[in-house]
């Protein structure tokens, strides 16, 4: 099963194009997936940001009372007392709800962080092929950062700067309706242009964060090839590429803070011309005994008092556009296609280990469907257990084979059967825990030996990896290393040879104890004595599993039960070596080239 995407591909790229933006509904309808299981904490938080508020507005009206007392000659201790409590609990009680709120926020993000990880590292092969890894992980790191903002400042700062500004205009409208009229009245005409440059700071974050995802994607492409960018000198480009990339950044970072300052100060600018506004007609009506001196002072303080929900509010509708630039990123990532993966069922996972049953029956493939085929029909059963071997030209078609019955990739046309079953069928984990495969290119992944060869089976005993180890030819190398086992590798194990690395990566599968034995090039990089050894183990292996493999050289093919010759996507001719040779042209010719050259 995978959970489709409803959007083209162009739509759900990983940064190479500009995607459309996010419906601002489905911008709320996720902040609120992500802000509902902490939505009593929420509350609590509001809470308590509420009561702070509450507090505050409180002092305005025991101001007034304060002068009233004052003249009328009355003691204003008892005010004064109460002055001070309102004080001192309204800071602690919005402090305690701020801190919630702020731990709430980091809850969020983590969750966000959570959930996008557990999907990217299930997301189909093909699926990451067409994006740029480098931008999905600034999608979990940088990304998610943003909706800290976006669920507690905004969210909740957008109700309770709300809940006060309501509160504090009818505490105004019973004050002095015409003071109230006056102060809207300023504010909407000199605070509409917050409204107005809204979408522009939404814009430019999103910029900002695409320009950070190439940011990654430059430096991933760098380090991932270091020896080659050195080599070739381009040290001075690359680092241009990813200079550029933080300069775009930095520009659109400064035009996103261009944008939040227009916001902030043309609101705070109409507060201001509300100030002397509600001062000139509100000296005129003391002037004209419509209200007293008193009533005049407490509005003045909740007009001063309405200056802190209305940051928030602007504050709120800020971080809401930063924020929902994010969250239209994430959601992209969490749109691609994953795969459904569950634990390998116990039987699967090695109380069974008879060899698998491998077949192709007329499969048809292409990559994407923009492609041309790969597989023009491709049928073959392999023995079980015995050597089948892949040979033809390059581009054939022999290592889609391999991904496709591991089904990175599914089959457009025809099926893919293992043990008599289409893989489509298979419960893709226990598919996968039956398998044991050795990439052409041999990956070593960062960190010790023993966490390389335990990668694929986290079970093993030191008894099964010292067996491994002699059988892979790993012993001797493991003994040399002052750490043993627990020698760093470097980044994709940049510190060990290419043979060493294709004998890890063998070890690796073998440790797996596979029904099946996919190996791809396996034994390329290795020098003869090692060959011969690793050549003998395959052959061992393949007496009780199901061996397949692409391989060039003549001493791996020869041995092998079946030979499969494929061209331009096609099975040309299947046999042994013997017959093939003198009954498959293409195959004498490749024998009596590459493999006979090579075994001279
Ligand atoms: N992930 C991919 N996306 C698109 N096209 C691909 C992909 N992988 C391989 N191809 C194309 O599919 C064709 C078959 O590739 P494949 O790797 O199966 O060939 P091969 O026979 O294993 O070649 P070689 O011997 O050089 O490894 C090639 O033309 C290749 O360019």
């Amino acid at each position: 099963m995978t959970e489709d995407s409803s959007e083209e591909p162009t739509k759900a790229d990983g940064g190479t194009g500009r995607p459309e933006r996010l419906p601002a509904k489905e911008t709320w309808s996720v902040l609120y997936r992500h802000f509902r299981p902490h939505r009593g904490v929420v509350a609590l938080g509001a809470l308590f940001t509420l009561i702070g508020a509450a507090t505050g507005l409180a002092q305005p009206v025991a101001i007034e009372e304060l002068v009233n007392r004052l003249s009328d000659d009355e003691s204003i201790a008892s005010i004064l007392i109460l002055l001070t409590g309102l004080l001192v609990i309204g800071t602690a009680v919005e402090s305690v709800g701020s801190y919630i709120l702020e731990r709430t926020a980091q809850s969020v993000v983590l969750d966000s962080r959570r959930s996008l990880i557990r999907r990217l590292l299930r997301l189909k092969v093909s699926e990451i092929e067409r994006v740029q890894p480098g931008d999905l992980m600034s999608r979990v790191t940088s990304d998610t950062t943003l909706l800290q903002a976006v669920t507690t400042q905004s969210v909740v700062s957008a109700f309770s700067g709300a809940l006060t500004v309501i509160a504090t205009i009818v505490m105004m409208a019973f004050m002095d309706a015409v003071l109230l009229g006056v102060t809207l009245g300023v504010i909407v005409l000199f605070g509409g242009a917050t409204a107005l440059v809204m979408p522009q700071i939404s814009k430019a974050t999103e910029r900002s964060q695409e320009a950070v995802g190439k940011i990654s994607t430059a430096l991933e492409r760098a380090f991932g090839a270091f020896r080659t960018l050195k080599a070739s000198g381009a040290e001075r480009r690359e680092t241009a590429t990813v200079e550029e990339a933080a300069h775009e950044a930095w520009r659109y970072g400064v035009k996103s803070a261009k944008w939040q300052a227009v916001a902030w100060s043309s609101m705070g600018f109409a507060i201001q011309v509300s100030f002397l506004a509600v001062l000139g007609v509100g000296g005129a009506r003391v002037a004209s005994e419509a209200i007293s001196v008193a009533t005049l002072v407490a509005f003045l303080m909740l007009l001063f008092y309405l200056i802190d929900p209305v940051s928030r509010l602007v504050d709120a509708v800020t971080q809401y556009q930063v924020g929902s630039a994010a969250v239209a990123r994430i959601v992209r990532a969490e749109r691609m296609e994953t795969e459904e993966l569950d634990e390998p069922s116990p039987r699967a996972a090695g109380a069974e280990h008879t060899p698998a049953a491998v077949a192709f029956d007329d499969v048809t493939f292409r990559y994407q469907a923009e492609l041309p085929l790969v597989h023009h029909g491709v049928s073959f059963i392999v023995p079980s257990p015995g050597m089948t071997a892949f040979v033809g030209p390059s581009g054939a078609g022999k290592t889609t084979v391999f991904g496709l019955v591991e089904r990175f990739y599914e089959a457009t046309g025809g099926r893919v059967l293992v043990d008599g079953k289409d893989v489509r069928d298979w419960p893709l984990a226990d598919l996968r825990a039956a398998i044991g495969y050795v990439e052409q290119d041999a990956p070593v992944l960062a960190g010790t030996l023993r966490e390389n060869l335990v990668f694929a089976a986290p079970d093993a005993t030191e008894d099964d990896l010292r067996d491994v180890l002699v059988r892979s030819r790993l012993d001797a190398l493991v003994e040399r290393l002052p750490d043993g086992l627990d020698t760093v590798v470097g980044h994709r194990g940049s510190k060990l040879s290419g043979g060493e690395r294709q004998r890890v990566a063998i070890a690796r599968a073998l440790l797996r104890r596979p029904r099946l034995l996919l190996l791809d090039e396996a034994t390329s990089q290795l020098d003869a004595v090692n060959e011969l050894a690793l050549r003998d183990v395959v052959a061992e292996v393949s007496r009780e599993v199901t061996v397949l493999v692409v391989a060039h050289r003549l001493s791996t093919v020869t041995l092998a039960d079946q030979i499969v010759v494929m061209d331009a996507g096609r099975v040309r001719a299947t046999g042994t070596h013997e017959e093939l040779v003198t009954e498959d042209p293409l195959y004498g010719e490749l024998a009596a080239t590459q493999f006979l050259a090579t075994a001279s």
